[in-house]
């Protein structure tokens, strides 16, 4: 491998009459670099001066063949020693501020002369130097700075209160330089040395003395100072031939308040102290930048709502600006006809499309501290929250205006090493105490696994891998990227989704998708293609989140029909990444009911060819959501001198047919077939309403909301 070379360069180091600073003046020179061999010659607490340090160092540069200039400048005067460089080699590439003096005394001893004079050499000096060099650096887009530190200074040492503080000013200087340089290919670097020195001989103990020779340190500063090495910002500790960064952690603390308009008390820090100060899951400190996202991320969660044990929002109130939202969030459009009917709410259907049924367990979820309390021994923040799996239930229809209430139960929490998988139920009621949907919501909390835990549940709802064959079909669609900016908006406020620097500490480039607004995608294609865009065929869902999506990019379901069920797997069209995986959508399908309400005979002549079923009555006009609450169909056999000769009812949900009224009619052993593709959309069940009979039609009194066209009905009841 080729040599690390300096030929051409020219490099300062300061206080390189003997140790550290020798040792890397001689290995620069070796290397092909002019070197600046910069030497007070004071005693080590900075007593008296001697050009003799540096010319000694000079010559031994020269006897091997290498190019130095001494200089005998106290680094105070750093434009002093650059112009040095100046004279002798015409520029400056590197500055290692290495000189240094010792003047310890305990804290009470310390003078303001043994304050001033050890940050004078140390940190005004490096300053000096470094500033001296800094217009140079620029104007030729390179640099490299070394400043030194000490484990004193970063750890603390009995007796060096001073020395201390300039050492740890020092990293704040090199990290600051690393910053402002960068742009202009300038680097810096702190060294942390333990070596055999002048200022080190009589403290440490003599047979570790002999072991820490600079030039098994000299190496390591050197790398730093090549062109070719990108380190930048970096504390670097090394000795005896060992090296090693070093670097801050934070702990992954905790909001002490539960709302951006909550103050807090002593006793709430009291209380949450040992969360505080908890080191289990610490994250490097990084840049400042960084440091300022997770400030920020902490001021969102507050903004949204941070967990809190006490207050969940579980009651969640919605009308059709919601309903419309949602649909839009999940990209219904008006380009597609029968997508007017969840975006307008004057249509005459119009309807909630069904996994709007998520939303208030998701929005319970999120405002609860179900999923921190579960994961045991674990600190984690909401960037680690993963959506990792999806089941929901339709129980009973919901309306397009209702207030509902979820009730949460964790049910599983499973320790897949990576991550910890928490498993939450959600029974969502509405006003009226009816159960209307059963949410299961599988969170993946990267990180907070290994606790010991379980594997596997045995309470998650399996998801389900297709047929093995080629889709029956497949349906693509582009989401905007602006999709999770309308998303959220529907309540899953998770700054994941929205603000780059939240995104970034997650882990991703740019915010993801809502898990939840990709799954109503892959159940639109269903119901596109199965269910004629019936949002009442819809019975359940079940989907594993494998990947995220980003916003913009293009979904592609492919489906496969096995009775009623509907298998899915959706990927990125532009990736061809899986990322909605083992999914399927149960319906109420027409297909379904045929099955069990089988032809006994067509009667087709019995009734009119253009016979239309229409409705709805005025109480369904004045509360469209009662439509959403039907879940039977009213039944007639007509004669064609236009007798209603009998009455039945067909329970859509079990398929029985009664006579009379489904709950209070006699159970009918009869069967029926509906002979049209088309849904019944025309189920009265509930509704008892007034019908009149003319000529073969039959019409409802009323204002006509909804029609629907069978082509053909036949029945025939064996009482
Ligand atoms: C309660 C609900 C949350 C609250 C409300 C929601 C808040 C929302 O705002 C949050 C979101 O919408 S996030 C966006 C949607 N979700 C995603 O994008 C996640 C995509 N999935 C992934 O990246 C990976 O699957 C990933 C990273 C999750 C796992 O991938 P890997 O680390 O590569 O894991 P892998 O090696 O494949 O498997 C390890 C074990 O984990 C199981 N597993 C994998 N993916 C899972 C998933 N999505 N859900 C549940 N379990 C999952 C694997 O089966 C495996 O277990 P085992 O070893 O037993 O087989």
């Amino acid at each position: 491998m080729a040599e690390l070379r300096f030929d051409g360069r020219v490099v300062i180091v300061t206080g390189a009459g003997a140790g550290l600073g020798r040792a890397y003046a001689l290995l620069f020179a070796a290397r092909g670099a002019s070197v600046v061999v910069n030497d007070l010659g004071s005693g080590k607490a900075g007593d008296g001066t001697s050009t003799k340090a540096a010319d000694t160092v000079v010559q031994e540069i020269k006897a091997k063949g290498g190019i130095a200039a001494p200089d005998y400048n106290s680094v105070v005067d750093g434009e002093k020693i650059v112009q040095t460089a100046l004279d002798n080699f015409g520029r400056i590439d590197v500055v290692v501020n290495n000189a240094g003096i010792l003047r310890d005394r305990s804290f009470a001893r310390i003078s303001n002369n043994d304050w001033d004079i050890i940050h004078d050499v140390h940190l005004k000096g490096a300053f000096k130097v470094t500033q001296a060099a800094w217009p140079h650096f620029r104007k030729q887009n390179y640099g490299r700075v070394i400043v030194t530190s000490s484990n004193a200074g970063i750890l603390g040492n009995f007796g060096q209160a001073n020395y201390s503080a300039a050492k740890m000013g020092l990293v704040g200087l090199s990290n600051t330089l690393a910053i402002e340089g960068r742009k202009n290919n300038i680097h810096s670097n702190v060294i942390v040395p333990t070596a055999a020195s002048r200022l080190t001989e009589g403290i440490l103990p003599p047979d570790l003395f002999n072991e820490l020779k600079p030039e098994l340190i000299a190496p390591v500063v050197v790398w730093l100072c090549h062109e070719s090495c990108e380190e930048n910002g970096s504390i670097i500790d090394s000795s005896a031939g060992y090296a090693a960064k070093v670097q801050i952690f934070r702990g992954s603390g905790t909001l002490l308040r539960q709302k951006i308009t909550d103050s807090f008390t002593p006793e709430d820090v009291r209380d949450k102290w040992s969360k505080v100060t908890d080191m289990t899951n610490p994250t490097p400190s990084g840049s400042i930048e960084e440091s300022t996202f997770a400030l920020m991320s902490q001021l969102d969660l507050l903004k949204s709502g941070a967990p809190s044990s006490s207050e969940a929002a579980d009651e969640f109130s919605y009308g059709f600006k919601e309903a419309i939202l949602y649909a839009i969030g999940i990209g219904s459009s008006v380009s597609v006809t029968s997508d007017l009917k969840y975006l307008f709410e004057s249509h005459e259907n119009f309807s909630l499309f069904p996994t709007f049924a998520i939303i208030p367990a998701t929005i319970a979820i999120l405002s609860s501290d179900h999923i921190a309390k579960a994961i045991p021994n674990k600190n984690f923040d909401l960037s680690q929250v993963l959506h990792g799996e999806q089941y929901l239930e339709i129980l009973s229809p919901l309306s397009t205006e209702s207030k509902l209430k979820t009730e949460l139960t964790v049910v599983d929490v499973v320790d897949k090493g990576k991550g910890a998988v928490v498993v939450v139920d959600a029974y969502t009621y509405d006003s009226s105490g009816e159960k209307v949907a059963y949410n299961q919501l599988a969170a993946f909390v990267v990180g907070a696994g290994n606790f010991g835990g379980p594997k596997q549940s045995n309470k998650i709802k399996e998801f389900q891998n297709p047929p093995a064959r080629s889709p029956d079909h497949s349906f693509v669609d582009k989401t905007l990227i602006d999709q999770a900016a309308i998303y959220r908006l529907s309540g899953d406020l998770n700054p994941l989704h929205i603000d780059p620097n939240f995104s970034i500490l997650a882990g991703h480039k740019i915010p993801i998708l809502h898990g939840l607004c990709s799954l109503g995608y892959a159940v639109r294609s269903v119901l596109y293609k199965y269910a004629d865009n019936d949002p009442s065929l819809f019975k359940a869902v079940k989907v594993r989140f494998a990947k995220p999506v980003i916003p913009g990019q293009t979904l592609k379901t492919d489906m496969w029909k096995v009775g009623s069920r509907i298998f899915f797997q959706t990927s990125v069209v532009e990736t061809k990444q899986a990322v909605l995986t083992g999914g399927y959508v149960d319906l109420h399908s027409v297909q379904e009911s045929s099955a069990k309400l089988q032809l006994n005979r067509i009667n087709a002549e019995e009734l009119s060819s253009d016979l239309v079923f229409a409705g709805m009555l005025d109480r369904v006009k004045s509360d469209p959501s009662l439509l959403k609450k039907i879940n039977g169909v009213f039944l007639y056999n007509i004669t064609k001198d236009g007798k209603v000769v009998s009455t039945w009812t067909a329970d859509l949900k079990t398929g029985e047919i009664y006579k009379g009224n489904a709950k209070k009619g006699t159970k009918v052993d009869t069967t029926i077939t509906i002979d049209d593709s088309d849904m019944v959309d025309l189920a009265l069940g509930k509704l008892n309403p007034q019908l009149a009979f003319v000529k073969g039609k039959l019409k409802l009194k009323g204002n006509i909301l909804l029609a629907q066209k069978l082509k053909s009905l036949s029945v025939e009841p064996k009482l």
